[in-house]
């Protein structure tokens, strides 16, 4: 690849690394070292890229932005306005309605998973993964043993119907769809 090009697909990264940084400055996560919250999702691309192989620009920037919408003052026309429709619409897709009642936004989560593109189920997966992780190293404070077990189990359903909808992208006219 030309060197003005790696050059330019840098900086981009780069720009949306730098911009969930300010906008998660104040933000520290649960634990007991309360880790600032940035930690999150630069280990959320992270994973994408060193685990799932994810090389596409578009894809690492919204792991990198993904909580930006849902958790800090950011809008979805801001990130359009920096980053284009793709990587907005995939931060979107990641967002929970912060107006719905907790059970009503983990209940969307599981019945919307299928529905997700697959730029947004490979951020929503690595997003888990990364929480499990999480809770697996350091439980956050607050949280008990049933807590964290409603966790583990509520994530588990999410990932199945991710998965689920992520190895049936077969195209409809190969010969494992056709009868007989
Ligand atoms: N495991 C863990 N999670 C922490 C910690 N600090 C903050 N979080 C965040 O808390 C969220 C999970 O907590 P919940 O009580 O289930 O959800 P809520 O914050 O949205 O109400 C995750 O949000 P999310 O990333 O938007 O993902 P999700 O809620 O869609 O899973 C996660 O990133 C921490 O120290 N450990
Ligand atoms: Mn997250």
């Amino acid at each position: 690849m030309a060197a003005q090009k790696v050059s330019s697909l840098l900086g981009r990264l780069l720009e949306a690394a730098n911009f969930a940084a300010l906008k998660h400055r104040d933000q520290r996560r649960k634990d007991p070292y309360k880790t600032p919250y940035i930690n999150h999702p630069l280990a959320v691309a992270h994973v994408l890229w060193k685990e799932g192989g994810v090389t596409d620009l578009a894809t690492l920037q919204a792991a990198l932005l993904h909580d930006t919408v849902e958790d800090t003052a950011t809008e979805e026309a801001e990130l359009e306005a920096q980053f284009g429709d793709e990587v907005a619409a995939i931060v979107k897709e990641c967002s929970d309605d912060k107006s719905l009642a907790k059970w009503q936004r983990k209940k969307h989560q599981i019945e919307a998973a299928p529905r997700k593109s697959h730029k947004a189920k490979l951020v929503s997966l690595a997003d888990k993964l990364h929480n499990l992780r999480d809770l697996d190293s350091s439980t956050p404070s607050s949280w008990d043993h049933e807590r964290t077990q409603l966790y583990f189990t509520w994530s588990a359903q999410v990932r199945l119907t991710l998965f689920a909808g992520l190895f049936s992208r077969i195209p409809n006219d190969t010969a494992l769809n056709k009868d007989g």
